[in-house]
């Protein structure tokens, strides 16, 4: 916490260092009219002593009852105005003080976040990572903007009027400040008890979110296979759960506010009993000296208003123990080792011919589990392999690989000759585009679809390259063209016009190294020519590595490796393959079987026609 205070706070501490001492001296003005009030009972009302006020030099008091009325009319309307702008300045600079730092720490979370390995994100559920870069660092921004602020105004409040409590009256102030001890003891129980409440609270909010993101995302799975009220129950469930959390939290703020209320609140009781009892009888047993009706007065506005923040100190600690729970979770999540991220000399060559070499490569996502082994293979520039294989072979993981989204666990992937660790990320990821199963729209134009990641393509780049991916034509047909937005996940787009999409982006970024990953989903036969046709000049003159669903794709690769289990178990070409007869035979038979009997069954439902 400390840590994180002192990384963020310190470019904005003239902000802080104005809120704080604005706070301060406001404070300092807000005691002015009890203390006026004070003086002017004795003085003006009473007749029980002179008209002085501390720190007013003598020379400026005027003369008379009715002139120093009137001063004390214009000092207590004199402060007020002052207060009034002092707390202006403090809100507007504590205000930016902590919305800078929110800013601040949210911008690093999310580039920490993003940095972070792929595996992180196999793993981590996109709820709780929502909820630490909003929730988490909202509390942050809440505890800095109020609370550190505030801990630093009570401070110097409660040492203040302790200060001026003791010049008052130093018998009753022995009696006022009594009661601190227990307050603090009182204090030091509620933090050690709700810090792991609010740990668990933090966490069940994460829950929640994901659940809640989950189903978002899976709406269409859900409405399909009649899981509403099964999700009900579950967002019910995950609901109550942080209800329970809340309600654990509450249930002892809701408890420690008014026993603090009470604490200060009988401090209070027990000044006014004996001041009023000397008052009236004179001073208590052990007591002595005087004491005016004035002196009085005033001070018991001094211990109100030191008890009230004193109770207050709940809040702040509520809320320092709510922030700690949210930075630990912020410093988890930024200062995460990351391991697949630039060596210490990253290498950027001019130009990537485009050799691909896997050396030997062993991998597992986790440790024991094996998804690939002594998986060796060369690829020419220019040439193309395809990878088939049963379902969970290991094809997409070869892939991967070789955009390091994951690092080998042993030998080596080559690119040119460089080991991709050894190459600087941005060069080795420029230089391999991917065209995945699953094309991801980004809420945005078409435009801005293609040029992702080719951000300084002119409009004239985007259209050639949508020509070259058999796009232009349906998308000069939508709404506005290539400024139609597509919408979260491209809903509005066909599973084929997605497809075109991603080829044409690939084709503007114009990598030496293409992975292409095939959509299995059937298309119609006219838009599986123009996807070939996008495909055939996407692949042309680039090394390509292709997990193959299309026969022509497979039929006319240069090599052509067969997985299964995480084993490269035949290689070489078509016909050499078919007439080894092993498990690409099969395959291979498999799926040519297939056809023969689609084409049957149309053959037999045109003849009923
Ligand atoms: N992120 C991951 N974490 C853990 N295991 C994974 C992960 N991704 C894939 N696997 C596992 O690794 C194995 C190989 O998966 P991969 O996706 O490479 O197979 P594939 O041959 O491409 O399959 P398909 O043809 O079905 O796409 C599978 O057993 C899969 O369950």
């Amino acid at each position: 916490m400390r840590d994180l205070f002192a990384r963020y706070a310190r470019p904005e501490l003239g902000l802080f260092v104005l809120g704080v001492v604005t706070s301060i001296l406001g404070r300092g003005v807000s005691l002015v009219p009890p203390l006026v009030l004070g003086v002017a009972i004795d003085a003006l009302f009473t007749d029980a002593g002179p008209y002085t006020l501390p720190l007013v030099p003598g020379a400026w008091i005027p003369n008379g009852a009715p002139a120093q009325l009137w001063f004390s009319v214009a000092l207590v309307l004199g402060s007020l105005v002052v207060g009034g702008a002092l707390t202006w300045v403090q809100g507007v600079s504590l205000s930016l003080f902590s919305n800078r730092i929110q800013h601040a720490v949210r911008v690093d979370a999310y580039r920490a976040m993003q940095d972070l390995d792929m595996a992180f994100f196999d793993d981590k559920q996109t709820g709780q990572v929502m909820a630490i870069l909003n929730d988490d660092v909202r509390n942050l921004r809440m505890f800095l903007g109020t609370t550190v602020s505030g801990a630093l105004q009570l401070l110097a409040t409660v040492l203040g009027i302790a200060a001026l409590l003791f010049y008052l009256n130093a018998q009753l102030a022995v009696v006022t400040l009594v009661g601190v001890p227990a307050l603090g003891a009182f204090t030091v129980w509620f933090m050690r008890t709700i810090r792991p409440r609010y740990r668990a609270l933090r966490a069940s909010i994460g829950d929640l979110n994901t659940r809640i993101e989950n189903n978002l995302a899976g709406m269409e799975v859900i409405k399909t296979s009649n899981a509403e009220a099964f999700e009900n129950g579950r967002v019910r469930d995950a609901s109550w759960e942080n209800y329970l959390r809340t309600w654990a939290v509450a249930k002892l703020e809701y408890l420690y506010q008014p026993a603090m209320d009470l604490l200060a609140g009988l401090t209070f009781a027990v000044t006014f009993a004996l001041g009023g009892y000397w008052l009236v009888v004179g001073p208590p047993p052990g007591f002595s000296g005087t004491l005016s009706p004035g002196e009085l007065v005033t001070f018991l506005f001094m211990t109100q208003r030191f008890v009230e923040p004193l109770s207050g100190a709940g809040r702040i600690v509520n809320s320092y123990e709510n922030a700690r729970a949210s930075g630990e979770r912020i410093v988890d999540l930024v200062e995460r080792p990351v391991t697949v991220r630039d060596g210490p000399d990253p290498v950027a060559p001019e130009r990537i011919t485009g050799r691909v070499e896997y050396d030997d490569v062993s991998f597992a996502y986790v440790p024991g589990r094996p998804v690939l082994a002594d998986v060796n293979f060369v690829v020419e520039p220019g040439e193309t392999v395809a990878f088939v294989g049963p379902t969970g072979a290991g094809k997409s993981t070869v892939a991967k690989l070789l955009l390091r989204l994951y690092d080998v666990d042993s030998g080596a992937v080559r690119v040119d000759g460089h080991d991709v660790r050894d190459l600087a990320l941005d060069s080795l990821r420029s230089a391999v585009g991917y065209v995945g199963q699953d094309v991801f729209l980004f809420d945005g134009t078409v435009r801005e679809n293609v040029a992702y990641g080719s951000f300084d393509a002119t409009d004239e780049a985007v259209v050639a390259a949508s020509r070259a991916a058999e796009a232009h034509e349906f998308v000069v047909d939508l709404p506005d063209g290539y400024d139609t937005r597509v919408g979260e996940r491209g809903v509005k787009l066909s599973g084929g016009q997605r497809q075109r999409l991603a080829i044409a982006r690939a084709i503007l970024q114009d990598p030496a190294v293409l992975v292409l990953d095939e959509a299995t989903s059937a298309v119609d036969t006219e838009t599986e020519r123009l996807i070939q046709r996008a495909l055939d000049r996407l692949t042309a003159g680039r090394t390509t590595l292709a997990i193959a669903h299309r026969l022509s794709t497979v039929r006319g690769a240069d090599l052509i490796l067969v997985l299964d289990e995480g084993r490269v178990v035949e290689r070489g070409a078509h016909e050499a393959l078919l007439a080894a007869g092993g498990l690409y035979a099969h395959l291979w038979g498999v799926q040519a079987g297939e056809e023969a009997s689609a084409f049957d069954s149309l053959l037999r439902t045109d003849g009923e026609d």
